[in-house]
């Protein structure tokens, strides 16, 4: 049995422990919560039969076999870091917080001091694999869109784009690189920071953010040419319903992963 210790526990999190609650080989013993959230983690937990055990940090004698985050770009520098320091290995959905310059250096150094490994999980997209093969023989161009629901993007700068409350079709709140996208939009930009690790960098990956008054949908559309030949990838997930920012894949995603690696074959 493999033995967890899961960063963050909102929609992500609760969808994930749903799902691996009656799992043999996936136990999920410890849940980090943000400081002063114990007690509202601890009452989403209620109504499992063996609830996590809820800190707000990983205890000194605690070994993990894996450390999954699902909390947030800030859950990368005071969690993710020191647990690979010790030899943990991480798995990470918040991507996006590897625009920050010199983190994914910190990262490498840190799993490198612990002989462990960092894994980026693809989340509410597809097609990674197939995009990060086609780099090994060169990509020319990557331009991503991602579209959702106009309220998906409350409490963003597409507030200072355009009036989400009353826009009555679908409005470009953001056009530019990578980098920038996760930068001003975390919560909501971590496929483009995935996609442009797998490909062509943060600098050089374009974005484009779309607020849509009519959609219930997060579509992520991708499209790539390189040497290997042209791909486009068209993905119209279903928001979770405890978070409109996040699509439902990101959860099955993160099931996933944590079945490859428990489970005799991976894919
Ligand atoms: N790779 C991908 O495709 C996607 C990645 N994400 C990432 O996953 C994150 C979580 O998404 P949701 O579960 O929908 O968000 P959420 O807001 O429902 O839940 C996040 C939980 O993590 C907790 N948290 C925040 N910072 C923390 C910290 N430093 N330590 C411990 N707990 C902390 C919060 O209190 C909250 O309970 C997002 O912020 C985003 O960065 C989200 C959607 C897709
Ligand atoms: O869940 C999604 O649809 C994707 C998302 O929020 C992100 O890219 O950060």
């Amino acid at each position: 049995m493999l033995h967890i210790t899961m960063i963050g526990c909102g929609a992500i999190g609760v969808g994930v422990l749903e799902l691996l609650e009656n799992d043999p080989q996936l136990c999920v013993d410890y849940v980090i919560a943000s400081r002063g959230s114990e007690a509202l983690v601890r009452q989403r937990l209620a109504s499992f039969k063996q609830p996590p055990q809820v800190l707000t940090a990983l205890p000194a004698d605690a070994r993990p076999d894996l450390l999954v985050e699902c909390a947030g770009h800030r859950a990368i520098e005071e969690h993710v870091l020191p647990a690979l320091e010790r030899g943990i290995a991480c798995l990470i959905v918040s991507v996006g917080a590897l625009s920050e310059v010199g983190l994914v250096e910190r990262l490498e150094a840190a799993a490198e001091r612990g002989k462990t490994r960092i894994e980026l999980l693809p989340g509410a997209i597809g097609g990674i694999d197939a995009l990060s093969a086609a780099k090994v023989g060169g990509l020319d161009s990557v331009n991503y869109t991602g579209r959702k629901p106009a309220r998906a993007w409350k409490n963003t700068p597409g507030e200072q784009a355009c009036d989400l409350d009353s826009i009555s079709e679908a409005t470009v709140i953001f056009q530019g690189s990578a980098r920038e996208a996760a930068r001003l939009y975390p919560k909501n930009a971590n496929v483009a920071a995935t996609l442009s690790l797998a490909g062509l960098g943060l600098d050089r990956t374009h974005v484009t953010l779309i607020a849509d008054p009519h959609s219930d949908e997060n579509v992520h559309h991708f499209e790539a040419r390189g040497a290997f030949g042209r791909f486009e990838l068209s993905l119209r997930g279903k928001p979770l319903l405890a978070n409109p920012k996040t699509s439902a894949l990101t959860v099955y995603s993160v099931v996933r992963a944590l079945g490859n690696h428990a489970h005799a074959i991976s894919i």
